[in-house]
Parts: C-alpha cells; sequence; structure tokens
C-alpha cells in the first residue's frame, strides 16, 4: 500500500487535559437493570475511544452511563452549543448535519452503531454538528465531567505513547502536531492473531488501519471469476509497520475490495469512518491516487483491473 503524504487542515486548539481541574467530581453512578446493563455493553464493546480504558475504568465509564430515548426528528445535540454528553448508538439512524454558508447541509450518517459528541468534551469547543434522530432510537449518554476525567485523561496517555510512532508514518508526517495529536485522540487500537481476517473483500467498510507492528496480507478475489470454484484468493500486497489499509473503500464509497489477513499476531491502530471523514477527509484526493497504482498492480497479476473507481 502506498504510503504518501500529504497536508491536512484540521482546527486546533491547545488543550492539555493533565491539567484538568475535574479530578476531585464525584463518581456517577446510574443504576441499571441486568438488561440494561447487557445492551449497554454490547453498544459499548467497539467504541473506539473506549479501547484505552483499563477494566476498572471502562467499568465506571458504563456505572456512568444513562439511556436516553429519542423520536424522529429529536435533535440529540445542535451545533453551536457546549457540550453536555458524549452518546454511544444502542439503535437507530442518525444524520449529522453541518452549517456551511448558513445552510444546513447533510455530512454523514449514523446507523446503528458508532458514537459521537466527543469533539466539543475534548477541545472544549461548541458542538460541530447538529445530531437529528431518523427514526425512534436509543442512545447510552456519559456526562461530561466523567467523559473528561477518564476518556480525555486515557487519552493524554495514549498521545505520548502514539505521539513518535504518528510522526514516524509517512501519511500522517505532514500533518501538524496538534493535527496528529488529533487523529491519536481518535484511534482505537486492535490485535489480530495470525492468520485472522482482519477485513474482508465485499464487506461494508467503517473503518481505516494502519500497521502498528507485525505484517498484514492484502488478498483478493478476480471478480470475473467470481463464480468459479478455482477463485482463490491471490496475494496483492503486504504492508508493515508505519503502512495503512483499508483505506480505499472509505474513499470510493464501495465495498471492500480486497481481504487482509495477520501474519503472525499483529497490531493495527484503527480510525472508524465519522473521523476519518472528519479529518482525512481533505486528504482524500491524495489517496485516490493510489487508485492508479492498485489497478495497474491487479493488471499485472489478473491480466485485467476491476472496477475499483466510484
Ligand atoms: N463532519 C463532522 N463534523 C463535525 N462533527 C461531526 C462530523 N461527523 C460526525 N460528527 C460528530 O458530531 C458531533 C457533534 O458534537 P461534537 O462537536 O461534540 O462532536 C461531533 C462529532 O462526534
Amino acid at each position: 500500500m502506498k504510503t504518501d503524504s500529504f497536508i491536512c487542515i484540521v482546527c486546533a486548539e491547545a488543550f492539555n487535559p493533565d491539567d484538568d481541574e475535574e479530578d476531585s467530581e464525584p463518581r456517577v453512578v446510574h443504576p441499571k437493570t441486568d438488561d440494561q446493563r447487557c445492551r449497554l455493553q454490547e453498544a459499548c464493546k467497539d467504541i473506539l475511544l473506549f479501547k484505552a480504558l483499563d477494566q476498572e475504568q471502562f467499568s465506571e465509564v458504563l456505572d456512568a452511563m444513562f439511556e436516553v430515548l429519542v423520536q424522529p426528528q429529536d435533535h440529540v445535540i445542535d451545533q453551536g452549543d457546549d457540550g453536555d454528553n458524549f452518546y454511544v448508538i444502542e439503535r437507530g439512524v442518525y444524520d449529522i448535519v453541518v452549517q456551511k454558508d448558513g445552510v444546513g447541509c447533510c455530512v454523514g450518517q449514523y446507523n446503528n452503531k458508532g458514537s459521537f459528541g466527543e469533539l466539543a468534551l475534548m477541545y472544549n469547543t461548541p458542538r460541530a454538528a447538529t445530531i437529528i434522530a431518523k427514526e425512534e432510537g436509543a442512545l447510552w449518554g456519559l456526562d461530561r465531567a466523567t467523559f473528561r476525567r477518564l476518556v480525555v485523561k486515557n487519552n493524554a496517555k495514549k498521545r505520548r505513547m502514539y505521539e513518535c510512532f504518528i510522526e514516524s508514518v509517512p501519511l500522517l508526517k505532514s500533518l501538524e502536531i496538534s493535527e496528529r495529536m488529533k487523529i491519536v485522540d481518535v484511534l482505537g487500537v486492535k490485535s489480530f492473531q495470525d492468520g485472522e481476517r482482519i477485513i474482508m473483500q465485499g464487506d461494508k467498510a467503517d473503518c481505516f488501519y494502519v500497521v502498528e507492528s507485525g505484517e498484514v496480507k492484502i488478498m483478493m478475489k478476480s471478480k470475473t471469476k467470481a463464480d468459479r470454484q478455482d477463485n482463490a484468493e491471490v496475494e496483492i500486497a503486504r504492508c508493515s509497520r508505519g503502512q495503512y489499509f483499508g483505506e480505499l473503500a472509505l474513499v470510493t464509497n464501495k465495498p471492500r475490495a480486497a481481504s487482509a489477513y495477520a501474519i503472525g499476531d499483529i497490531k493495527c491502530l484503527v480510525i472508524d469512518i465519522q473521523a476519518f471523514e472528519r479529518l482525512l477527509g481533505p486528504c482524500k484526493e491524495i489517496m485516490k491516487r493510489n487508485i492508479a497504482h492498485y489497478e495497474e498492480q491487479l493488471v499485472a497479476l489478473f491480466g485485467s483491473s476491476v472496477d475499483l473507481r466510484d
């Protein structure tokens, strides 16, 4: 995979979570039934921002969360407001609307999973978007003080851990330091065992990966032989530390063009699609240049290239 460098403009605010004043806040507990706890745990299991928490911190976060039921057209968040809560989606579809030149523009949608509302709490900024429920739904809220005390503080540790690595990733090298830190703030870390499939050809894409340690094998089945029994996967590329994969589907809005497997036990940094759009969106044009390179590779391997473009 290519490792082009690029410049990406993201608004930055000086912020030092270590200076946070909210350390003495009392612990918040919202009692829950077993059923609620079960549903909450399921909704939170893939939330990247919680991945850096240890078990005790995660349990404290779960204790503090409270259920929010929404109706169609409810505004969960209004752009410009102060940030009160962070939200994890249990179910429902939510539009992300951003005001541009006085006109509300729908820039994305959450579909029954994910989270939102972290920006205002992390950077002490007004809400950057309006979030509108499209149907009846259920969310789990986490109050600002608990979010800052546990998630934001923990992120400061993550920043220290990943600062050097992020700086060494060619794709991210040319970002300003504050921009790189915003990437660190949203990334999750996932481990995979030898042979484990990380992404699957044909699947819908919801995140992008940077290899932190180990190697990843990119494999593809020929589309022209789709119905044939002998349509075995062919290795088309390998990615090692600092290289990225899984960006193509996010750039083209198409299903995954290939599968990726761990070679040995590996670790990847993961950025979900909303953060990708927000932080790396302006860089999509540069990533699109990879497509020509991928197509050349496919012609060399299969004699023809599949339709990689949007
Ligand atoms: N393109 C986007 N721009 C701004 N906010 C976004 C975008 N996509 C998703 N969001 C989410 O919308 C939330 C609105 O409240 P926050 O600014 O606290 O945090 C924001 C993000 O979690």
